[in-house]
């Protein structure tokens, strides 16, 4: 059986990665696109390299054009899904890609985000290990509301959990430095202004403290076991058009060693398609990873600092968002995990 499926915010940057990973998925067909100022316009129009899905049109993005779908995937600013979701049949899969359901505390949605809190939904991130042991894709099987994880959120979960479940890193005095792609600010990000102000720079943006997926890491390293975990999270926009090459640091454990600490990471990912740990010695480029559904880790102890460094990179609109998507609808529909994603990326 196909199934349907509905993409809200198609016109965006990451309905658009949704779209092209569906596009040539075996087991759906996308028979709604939805759009806000482009609605009315061919998809292909405003989409030009998602040439196999034009005979789609951009329609307003309401509930009624929602319903009657297998599943919903919803590509909305902040805010915008909530009054959304809520109006779709509790049988409809809706996968939000948006902030919107991911944090399970409402005090830190009004911290960081602010406006209605729409409570936490099952969470996409099926490689999440939890304190027990077990992954967080057990979870995902059948359910029929998923939250999407943050781009950065997904890089900085995947390089520390190993690490805290197994004990060799000390969950608070945590650092991570990511270098983003603008794509990651979405579409509405003016296009002079990248042209004139991103190119030939690096810009520190949220620093502080302030960034609003400080809070969602830290409620999947709780999952993963800490206590009590605090993490100096500071990015920086980069001249890529997308990738997050995340370099994080953690305190080693007294009795903790390279050795121990490698094992803690392959331990974890040794049966995972879709997160890689490198061999010592070799860390991942955000190019080994363009347009792959591909987490790529590297690993060192630096003996002097008494600090793991871990370095992580992703393609955001990926294994950062559209790849963690259709990932979590397979897990949900029950279909291999793996159905429709790619493993490999381009290059040069
Ligand atoms: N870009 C990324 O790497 C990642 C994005 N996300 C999340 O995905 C969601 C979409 O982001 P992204 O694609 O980057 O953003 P874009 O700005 O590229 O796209 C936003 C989409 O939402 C539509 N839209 C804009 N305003 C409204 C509104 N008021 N009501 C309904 N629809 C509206 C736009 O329609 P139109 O263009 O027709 O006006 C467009 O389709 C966000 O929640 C974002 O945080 C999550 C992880 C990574
Ligand atoms: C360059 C840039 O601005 N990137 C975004 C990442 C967007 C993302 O992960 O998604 P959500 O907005 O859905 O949380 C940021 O750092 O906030």
């Amino acid at each position: 059986m196909t199934v349907s499926i509905a993409v809200a915010g198609a016109s965006g940057y990451a309905g658009g990665e949704v779209l092209r990973l569906l596009a040539d998925h075996p087991g759906v067909e996308v028979t709604t696109v939805t759009a806000h100022s482009n609605a009315g316009q061919r998809l292909i129009d405003v989409q030009p390299h998602l040439r196999s899905l034009d005979y789609l049109t951009f329609a307003e993005t309401t509930p009624e054009v929602l319903a009657g779908h297998d599943a919903v995937v919803l590509a909305l600013p902040h805010g915008a899904s909530g009054a959304v979701a809520a109006s779709l049949p509790d049988s409809t899969l809706v996968l939000d890609c948006g902030a919107d359901h991911r944090l399970t505390s409402e005090a830190d949605w009004e911290r960081f985000y602010g406006g209605e809190y729409h409570g936490a939904w099952t969470y996409g991130l099926p490689e999440l290990l939890h304190a027990d042991g077990t992954r967080h894709r057990e979870h995902l099987s059948g359910a029929r509301r998923i939250a999407v994880p943050g781009c950065n959120v997904t890089a900085v979960t995947l390089g520390l959990a190993p690490g805290i479940r197994s004990e060799v890193i000390e969950p608070a005095d945590l650092t991570a430095a990511l270098a983003v792609g603008p794509s990651g600010a979405g579409r509405a990000l003016k296009t002079m202004l990248l042209g004139s102000e991103l190119m030939g720079s690096a810009s520190p943006y949220a620093v502080g403290g302030t960034h609003r997926h400080i809070p969602e890491i830290l409620q999947n390293l709780r999952v993963a076991g800490a206590a009590h975990p605090s993490i100096s999270f500071t990015p920086v926009l980069v001249p890529m058009s997308r990738g997050i090459l995340a370099t994080i640091t953690a305190r080693l454990e007294p009795g903790a060693d390279a050795s121990s600490v490698r094992s803690a990471w392959e331990s974890a990912y040794s049966s995972e398609p879709f997160v890689h740990v490198l061999p010592e010695g070799h860390f991942p480029k955000t190019a080994d990873v363009v347009g792959a559904n591909t987490a790529l880790i590297g690993l060192a102890v630096d003996e002097d600092a008494g600090r793991v460094v871990v370095v992580v990179a992703l393609d955001n609109l990926v294994k950062g968002t559209a790849g963690a998507a259709v990932q979590s609808l397979n897990l949900a529909l029950g279909l291999p995990e793996d159905l429709g994603l790619p493993r490999n990326g381009v290059a040069p």
